[in-house]
């Protein structure tokens, strides 16, 4: 058993079905992992209890009950007082959460609901079994909008994509992982994103060693998005960085406050890395046939995504596109306008909602909020487990999108799934702090990350 996040290294995750298919085969050479399950409970509550008072475990009537049961048992034999069922002991020193795991298949019942509100009221620590009762696996969503809001979860036996995206944070608390002895014999349904590092700078390398980026946006009024794109493009290492704001007269600096970047157009620049659309208005629909034709590669974000929302012709012109040559970095109000469903239905499964749009515009698209999907054609969905509320401030798109351009003007070779894997998380990463991080904050902790 161990503590999972922030993780080391990218781990395997497993949807319901994938989970039953291992369980099965588990079970037919290891026929105790519900002991098994049980004894790695006991061993969490253990440590987690808070006082003397007695254990309260709620148990479900399926196996999650069962590993309940069973931490009851082992508990009891530490001398442990334990109290079994639906309401609250008096003074409890820690609650179990055993009351619906994988098996959910519906709005949790009344009588859960009660049993989630006496939890939450009862001034104890939650651990949650496997998962937070009412938590769906596959999508991270509260069946019904129940679901418990544990202080500790230990998932078992495999990972659950649920547990790292929609509000599968917002109801875990801190995860703990005990795979019960049993190595997973298939290919996982998707990806939890550990670390990568950054490009390396060879001893004899010259600022043209490092790619151009382009950053086109930054409409009057807005052009501090199109600045922190570019600003954490450079920060991120790439050998020159130019923009291109629309509507800025041509004396004019890119950017006062950080001379190292520098105008330039699509007609100089036809080798750069395109970041297009950062507080770009509508304007950018007339630049956008170009950019999509022109540029070998591309990160699209905030008002170009909605440009390509309206226009079918751009939508055209991005499916004819190479492969793995487009990220698309949309929020999901931008991803339910490009996919034309409400932000409700992309936030109900923001895998499928990932992959759909994917395949619809032929890009690798970046879901982003709590859990960030990353998902292209042919690979692998991933899912972002780094970063937290701290990122939820205006312009730290931008810089997700910039810090993207300047990893491939770097990285010309990788492929758009690649870079977005790399980036997405390293943003995660550095928005890790307490409180609230300005963009401009954030770019200095992404450039100091090893
Ligand atoms: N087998 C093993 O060795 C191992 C098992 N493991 C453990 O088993 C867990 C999976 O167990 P599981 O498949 O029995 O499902 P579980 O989550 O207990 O729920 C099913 C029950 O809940 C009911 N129910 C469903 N929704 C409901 C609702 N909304 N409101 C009310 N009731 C609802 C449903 O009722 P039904 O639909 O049948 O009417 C059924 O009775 C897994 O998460 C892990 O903890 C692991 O430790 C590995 C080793
Ligand atoms: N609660 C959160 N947990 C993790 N990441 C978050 C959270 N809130 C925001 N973020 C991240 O911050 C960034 C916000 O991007 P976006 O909504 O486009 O902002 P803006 O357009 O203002 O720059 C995304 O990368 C998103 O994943």
């Amino acid at each position: 058993m161990r503590l999972l996040l922030p993780t080391t290294a990218t781990l395997p995750l497993f949807d319901v079905a994938a989970s039953r298919r291992i369980e099965a085969r588990a079970l037919t050479h290891s026929p105790d992992l519900m002991a098994r399950a049980g004894l790695a409970v006991a061993k969490l509550a253990l440590a987690l209890r808070r006082g003397d008072g007695p254990v309260w475990i709620a148990c479900g009537p399926g196996n999650n009950g069962g590993d309940g049961q069973v931490a009851a048992q082992r508990l009891t034999e530490a001398a442990v007082p334990v109290h079994v069922g639906h309401d609250a002991p008096h003074r409890p020193s820690l609650v179990i959460d055993a009351l619906l795991g994988l098996g959910l298949n519906r709005a949790p019942s009344t009588e859960m609901q009660l049993s989630f509100a006496a939890m939450a009221a009862c001034g104890a620590p939650v651990l949650a079994v496997d998962l937070p009762s009412g938590l769906l696996a596959d999508t991270g969503q509260a069946a019904g909008g129940h679901a418990v809001r544990a202080d500790h979860t230990l998932a078992l036996l495999t990972l659950k994509p649920g547990l790292f995206t929609g509000e599968g944070r917002a109801h875990c608390g801190r995860l703990w992982f005990d795979d019960l002895g049993i190595a997973p014999d298939e290919a996982p349904s998707a990806e939890l994103l550990g670390p990568t590092p950054r490009p390396a700078r060879r001893a004899t390398s010259h600022k043209g060693s490092h790619g151009q980026v382009l950053v086109v946006g930054g409409a009057p009024g807005m052009q501090g998005a199109a600045r922190l794109a570019a600003r954490a493009a450079l920060a991120c290492g790439a050998g020159r960085v130019y923009v291109d704001l629309l509507d800025l007269p041509a004396d004019e600096l890119a950017d006062a406050g950080r001379p190292e970047l520098m105008r330039g157009t699509l007609g100089e620049l036809p080798q750069a890395v395109g970041v297009v659309g950062c507080g770009a208005g509508a304007a950018i629909a007339d630049q956008l046939p170009a950019l999509l034709q022109q540029l070998p590669r591309l990160v699209l974000d905030a008002d170009a995504l909605n440009a390509v929302a309206t226009h079918p012709r751009l939508q055209d012109l991005l499916r004819a596109r190479p492969a793995g040559t487009t990220v698309l970095t949309p929020h999901p109000l931008e991803a339910a306008r490009l996919l034309g469903r409400d932000t409700g239905a992309v936030q109900a499964d923001r895998l499928t909602a990932a992959r759909d749009l994917s395949a619809h515009l032929n890009g690798c698209v970046v879901l982003k909020g709590s859990g960030s999907v990353i998902a292209s054609a042919g690979a692998r969905p991933a899912i972002c487990a780094s970063g937290g509320p701290a990122l939820a401030t205006a312009g730290s798109g931008d810089v997700l999108a910039g810090w993207l351009g300047g990893l491939w003007a770097q990285q010309p070779d990788a492929d758009a799934h690649t870079i977005a894997c790399a980036g997405v998380d390293a943003h995660g990463r550095a928005g890790e702090v307490d409180g609230v991080l300005r963009a401009g904050d954030l770019i200095e902790r992404l450039a100091a990350l090893r």
